[in-house]
C-alpha cells in the first residue's frame, strides 16, 4: 500500500515520508481495532458476553477497517483534513462498541472500559475540540443504548449504566481538554523540534563541514550528509567503522595526535587523516571531535565535525615542490640541495665513506641564447637535465643552481662506488648532439669536484671547492672536469678580488687611456693612434688589460668599459685637432659584447656628435672571430657602421679564419697584421711569405695594411719593401699618456718618461699577450693561467 500512495506521489520522497506517516497510524488504528477484536473474543470465552454479539461487533470492526483500507488504497484519503482516518477509524470503533452494547447488557462495563483504549489512542492524535467531538459521540451513543434498553428492567436494571453515565460525563470533558492539550503541546514541541532540524539541516548544507558521533568504541554512528556533498564519500561507509579502520596510509604523528586524545578522552582539533572517497581517490580529511559521558562519569562517544581538506593539502603540497624545485627543470634548486647535501655529509660521515659535490656548467651557453634564442635555451636546458638524472644512481642528487649551472652530490656506497667513469658518463649525457625546434645543438659542460671529507666537511665549502674547480676546468679550455685542489682556492680568491675592484673602477675613473702612434711608413709622419686601455689601480698601480679584459668580459663589465674607452677616444681626437695638431685616425678595439649590442651603432654616432670628431677619423677594430660568429648580422652591423662613415680594421690578421670570403663580402677598409708573424720576420721565412702574402692580397682588395709588434729595424725595412702602408710598434713609440702623444704629434720633443714602458712592463696592444710576467698588478699566483 505503501509503495502504492508512493508510485501516485511521483517517488517524490516528501510525498514518501507522509504516505508513510499515515499509513503507519493507519495501521495502528487498525491493530487497535484487532486488540478490540481479541478482547471481544476473550469475552465470550470468558462467558461474559454471548457469540452472536462478539461476531456482529467483529464484523463491523473488520468491515469498517476493510472500509478504510480501500480509502487508502485508492488514495481516497488525499486532499481530506484527516489523511490517516484516525477520526472516521475511532468513531468507528465506537460505534462498533455501541453497536456491542446493544446486543448485550451483561458486559456493557466491560465493553465501557474499551471506549478509554479508544480514547487513549486519540489522545496523542487529536486536539481537544476533536477529542470533545468524540467524547460526545460516545456519551450520546451510550445514553441512546441505555435509553434502547430502559423498558427492560426500569430504574433500577440501569442504574449502573447510568452511573457510569454520568461519571463518564463528568470526567470525559476533562479528559478532552486534558489530553487536547498535552496533544498541543506535543505538535508544538515537534515542531520546534522539526524547526531546529531544519536549521541545523540548512547549517550543514550551507557548511563545508560534516556533523559526526561516534559510540563508545570510537565507531561512527552517524554522519551527516555533507561527507557524500563535499567529499564524495558514503555516510554508509563511515556508520559503524573507526578512523583506523579507515584510513588509508595515515601521517604516523598525527594518528598518534588523536589516539592520545580519545585514549585521554579529550577534546581534538585539526586531526588530519587520509581515506579513499568512493571514486577511489585519496582524500585528506580533518576532524575536530568532542568526547560525551553519562551521569557516571562513563564515555558514551564522541562528536564533532569533518571536512574536507584535500586541496588545501594539494595547495600546500604545490607551493612546498615549488620553493624546493626548479620551475623549468623540475630538478631539486638550491634550498633543496643545502637540505640533501647536509643529510648526505651526515651519512657519509655515518658510514666513513666520501661524497663527491660536482659543479657543473655548460660550455658556452650564452651563444645559444643569444642566437637561437632563450626558448630554445630552455629546452636544452630541460633535456640536459633529464639526460644528467638518467645517467645518475639512484643516491644521487643534481640540482640546478640557476642559469646553466647544476650541482651533482655523489655518494660513495658499496652498491656504486665512485669513479671518473660517472663523471664520463655525465659528461657523454650533456656532450651527446641535442634535438631542440628543430635546431641539431651541440654544447660541451666543465665539471668541477670537491670531496668530503678531504676538500671540507661543510656543504657550502664543497659546493664553493666545487666550483672554483669548474672554474679551473674552464680555464683549461672547458670540456673536461678538474678535482679540487687548494691551490686553486687563491687563484678563486684573486679572481673575486679583481671583480669587485673591476666593478669600481668606473665610478673611481680608474681607467685612462693610453695612445700608440701609427707610422705612415711613405711620408714617416702619424697616421692615426690606437687607444689602448689601462686601468690606474690604486693599489698595485697600472694594471694591464690582458689581466682585466677577459673577467670585465665575463662579468658583463665589457659593455660600459667600452664605450667610456669610445667617447674618451673621440673627446680625445676633436681635443687635438682643435689645439692645432694635424688631423689623425683614432682606432678603437671593439669586444664581442659591444658588437653584439643592438645600440652599437647609434652609440657610436652619439659619441661623435658630442666629442665633434668627423667619422671618417674614427677607425673601429675587430677581430677576425667576432665577424664569423654571425655571418649575417655582423654584415649588417658593418654596413651600418659603414654607413655612418666609420672606418673599419681587422685586428690580428692572419691569427683566425683568414677567410677571404669575409674580405669580399664585409666593407673593410684596413688589414692589422698580427704581431706574431712580425715578431718572426728576419728569423722564419714562413711568417716572412706570410707578411708579404697578406699585404699583396690587401693591395690587390683595395685595402690598406698596418703592421703592429714591429721592434726591430730589419722589420721596418722588410714590411717596406712588401709595399706595407703604415706600421705600430716600440720601434716608433711605446703607448703614450695623452699628453705626451700631443707633444709627439706637435713634433716637441717627449717630456721624461712619458711612454708605458718605464711604468708597465710588458705593455702591448690590447688584448695581446703579455711579455713579461711582472705585468701582474695584483699578484696571481703562479699557477693562475692568463687566458
Ligand atoms: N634559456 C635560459 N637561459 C638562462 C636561464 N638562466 C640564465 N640563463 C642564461 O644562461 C647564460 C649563462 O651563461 P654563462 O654561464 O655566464 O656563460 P656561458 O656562455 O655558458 O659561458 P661559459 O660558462 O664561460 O662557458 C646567460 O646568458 C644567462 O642569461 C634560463 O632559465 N633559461
Amino acid at each position: 500500500m505503501a509503495r502504492h500512495q508512493a508510485a501516485r506521489s511521483g517517488d517524490d520522497p516528501a510525498h514518501l515520508s507522509r504516505d508513510t506517516l499515515w499509513i503507519s497510524r493507519f495501521m495502528m488504528a487498525a491493530f487497535s481495532s484487532l486488540a478490540i477484536c481479541i478482547l471481544l473474543v476473550l469475552l465470550y470465552f470468558a462467558g461474559v458476553t454471548d457469540a452472536r454479539a462478539v461476531i456482529l461487533s467483529i464484523s463491523a470492526i473488520v468491515g469498517s477497517v476493510l472500509v478504510f483500507w480501500l480509502i487508502f488504497w485508492f488514495g481516497l484519503n488525499r486532499g481530506s483534513r484527516d489523511p490517516s482516518l484516525t477520526l472516521p477509524m475511532a468513531t468507528s470503533a465506537v460505534v462498533s462498541l455501541l453497536f456491542a452494547m446493544t446486543l448485550s447488557d451483561v458486559t456493557r462495563d466491560v465493553l465501557v472500559s474499551y471506549f478509554g483504549l479508544v480514547l487513549l489512542f486519540c489522545v496523542f492524535r487529536f486536539r481537544t475540540p476533536m477529542l470533545l467531538l468524540l467524547c460526545g459521540l460516545i456519551l450520546v451513543g451510550y445514553g441512546a443504548v441505555i435509553a434502547l434498553s430502559w423498558p427492560v428492567g426500569g430504574w433500577k436494571a440501569h442504574s449502573d449504566d447510568i452511573a457510569r453515565w454520568m461519571a463518564m460525563a463528568t470526567a470525559l470533558p476533562m479528559f478532552a481538554v486534558i489530553g487536547g492539550n498535552i496533544m498541543a503541546g506535543r505538535r508544538a514541541a515537534m515542531r520546534r523540534l522539526a524547526a531546529s532540524e531544519e536549521r541545523f539541516r540548512r547549517l550543514t548544507a550551507l557548511s563545508s563541514d560534516w556533523y559526526w558521533e561516534q559510540d563508545a568504541a570510537l565507531r561512527f554512528t552517524t554522519v551527516s550528509a555533507g561527507l557524500e556533498t563535499h567529499a564524495g564519500i558514503a555516510p554508509a561507509r563511515l556508520i559503524g567503522k573507526t578512523v583506523e579502520e579507515l584510513r588509508a596510509d595515515p601521517a604516523p604523528e598525527e594518528l598518534a595526535a588523536y589516539q592520545n586524545a580519545v585514549h585521554a578522552r579529550q577534546s581534538y582539533a585539526g586531526i588530519e587523516w587520509r581515506m579513499r572517497d568512493d571514486a577511489g581517490a585519496l582524500r585528506w580529511i580533518s576532524m575536530d571531535g568532542e568526547p560525551t559521558f553519562d551521569a557516571a562519569g562513563e564515555l558514551l562517544g564522541y562528536y564533532g565535525t569533518g571536512r574536507d581538506i584535500t586541496q588545501r593539502r594539494q595547495a600546500e603540497a604545490l607551493v612546498h615542490f615549488r620553493a624546493h624545485h626548479d620551475a623549468l627543470t623540475g630538478l631539486p634548486n638550491r634550498a633543496l640541495l643545502n637540505d640533501r647535501l647536509a643529510a648526505a655529509i651526515d651519512q657519509a660521515r655515518a658510514v666513513s665513506r666520501e661524497l663527491w659535490v660536482v659543479f657543473l656548467d655548460l660550455d658556452r651557453f650564452k651563444l645559444i641564447n643569444d642566437s637561437l634564442g632563450h626558448k630554445v635555451g630552455d629546452m636544452l636546458l630541460q633535456i640536459i637535465a633529464q639526460r644528467m638524472q638518467g645517467v645518475l644512481r639512484g643516491s644521487d642528487t643534481i640540482a640546478r643552481m640557476g642559469g646553466d649551472e647544476f650541482v651533482l652530490l655523489l655518494p660513495d656506497s658499496p652498491a656504486g662506488s665512485l669513479s671518473t667513469a660517472l663523471i664520463a658518463r655525465i659528461m657523454d649525457a650533456v656532450c651527446a648532439p641535442v634535438s631542440a625546434a628543430g635546431n641539431e645543438l651541440l654544447i660541451s659542460c666543465s665539471m668541477g669536484i670537491a670531496v668530503y671529507p678531504a676538500d671540507g666537511d661543510a656543504g657550502d665549502m664543497l659546493v664553493e671547492h666545487a666550483d672554483v674547480a669548474m672554474y679551473r676546468a674552464k680555464q683549461a679550455g672547458r670540456n673536461n672536469f678538474r678535482f679540487y685542489k687548494a691551490e686553486m682556492n687563491e687563484l678563486a680568491m684573486y679572481r673575486l678580488r679583481m671583480e669587485s675592484d673591476l666593478r669600481n673602477a668606473i665610478e673611481s675613473q680608474e681607467f685612462v687611456l693610453y695612445y700608440q702612434p701609427q707610422m705612415d711608413l711613405k711620408s714617416g709622419r702619424i697616421s692615426g693612434v690606437e687607444a689602448l686601455l689601462r686601468w690606474q689601480h690604486p693599489r698595485p698601480g697600472l694594471v694591464h688589460p690582458a689581466e682585466f679584459i677577459g673577467v670585465a668580459e665575463e662579468i658583463g663589465l665589457i659593455v660600459p668599459i667600452g664605450a667610456w674607452v669610445l667617447e674618451q677616444a673621440c673627446t680625445q681626437a676633436a681635443a687635438w685637432q682643435r689645439a692645432g695638431c694635424p688631423p689623425l685616425q683614432m682606432a678603437i678595439n671593439l669586444s664581442a659584447r659591444q658588437f653584439a649590442q643592438k645600440d652599437l651603432v647609434s652609440s657610436i654616432d652619439a659619441a661623435l656628435r658630442r666629442s665633434g670628431l668627423a667619422a671618417s677619423q674614427l677607425e673601429i677594430e675587430i677581430t677576425e672571430s667576432l665577424m664569423m660568429t654571425d655571418v649575417e648580422q655582423a654584415a649588417a652591423t658593418l654596413n651600418e657602421l659603414k654607413r655612418l662613415g666609420v672606418r673599419l680594421s681587422v685586428d690580428d690578421f692572419g691569427t683566425g679564419y683568414s677567410s677571404l670570403y669575409y674580405l669580399k663580402r664585409f666593407p673593410i677598409d684596413k688589414l692589422k697584421i698580427d704581431r706574431s708573424f712580425v715578431r718572426d720576420i728576419g728569423s722564419d721565412p714562413d711568417s716572412e711569405a706570410i707578411v708579404g702574402a697578406i699585404i699583396s692580397l690587401a693591395h690587390s682588395l683595395g685595402l690598406s695594411v698596418v703592421a703592429e709588434g714591429v721592434e726591430r729595424h730589419e722589420q721596418l725595412a722588410y714590411l717596406a719593401r712588401c709595399g706595407c702602408d703604415s706600421m705600430q710598434g716600440y720601434l716608433f713609440s711605446a703607448p703614450l699618456e695623452s699628453e705626451a702623444m700631443e707633444r709627439m704629434l706637435r713634433g716637441l720633443p717627449p717630456s721624461k718618461a712619458a711612454g708605458e714602458r718605464g711604468k708597465m712592463a710588458g705593455a702591448g696592444q690590447m688584448p695581446g699577450p703579455v711579455a713579461s710576467g711582472k705585468a701582474g698588478a695584483f699578484n696571481p699566483p703562479p699557477a693562475w693561467e692568463r687566458k
